[in-house]
């Protein structure tokens, strides 16, 4: 395997329309990158997620931000519940609607697990870092949990008042953000990324 490429430059595009994921991404790059900018704040369209993996996924919205010049960083991330056979998984965005609407899509992930005793569910985080002429490099990470109900707490995005981490009384809609980065997926994933691209 060759020697991964390493970030330069001042200037990272954050390739996401998720105001949720740019403020954690931005927050939890802060010390490695001096400028962000956004794919929503350039104008860039959104792709279409054609890909049938979080990897795949990440590596299509990196490398078409990354075509219009600049370095930039896509998350593709979701719940992966496995009394669902997966579901919502790379289809997580998608189950809350154009209007993103994720109190609907969190009672769609409790309306198929009423009567059933598996609640474990993961999010995955893959992270590609793209660069102009192509090249990417990509990492995934985990966290693995259980599904509350009713959901829980004011913080985050998306799925996070229905999902408690493993070993902690606290949803991620409860808990402080800051707690929240130091074990979520993305943190799973941003730690891989900085070692292999950032320092
Ligand atoms: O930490 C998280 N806490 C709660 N929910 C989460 C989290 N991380 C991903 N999720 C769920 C909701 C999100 O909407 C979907 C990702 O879908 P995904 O296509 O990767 O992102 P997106 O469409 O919202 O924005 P974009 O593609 O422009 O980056 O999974
Ligand atoms: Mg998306």
């Amino acid at each position: 395997m060759s020697a991964p490429r390493r970030f330069t430059g001042d200037t990272l595009v954050i390739a996401s329309h998720n105001k949720g994921k740019v403020r954690e991404i931005a927050e939890l790059l802060g010390p490695y990158v001096a400028t962000f900018t956004s794919a929503g704040e350039l104008g860039l369209p959104e792709p279409e997620e054609t890909g049938t993996s979080f990897i795949a996924n990440a590596e299509l919205k990196a490398r078409a931000a990354a075509a219009a010049g600049h370095m930039a960083l896509a998350d593709d991330s979701g719940l992966v519940v496995p009394a669902l056979n997966g579901d919502p998984g790379i289809y997580s965005a998608r189950w809350a609607g154009p209007a993103k609407d994720f109190a609907m899509a969190m009672q769609k992930v409790e309306d198929g697990l009423v009567g059933k005793a598996d609640r474990s569910a993961y999010f995955v985080c893959a992270l590609s870092l793209a660069w102009p002429d192509g090249h990417v490099e990509t990492v995934e990470g985990r966290c693995t949990g259980t599904l509350v109900w009713p959901p829980r707490g004011p913080h985050g995005f998306g799925y996070d008042p229905m999902f408690l981490p493993d070993g902690h009384g606290l949803t991620f809609g409860e808990m402080d953000p800051v707690k929240k980065h130091e074990m979520s997926h993305r943190a799973d994933a941003f730690r891989q990324l900085v070692e292999r691209c950032f320092r």
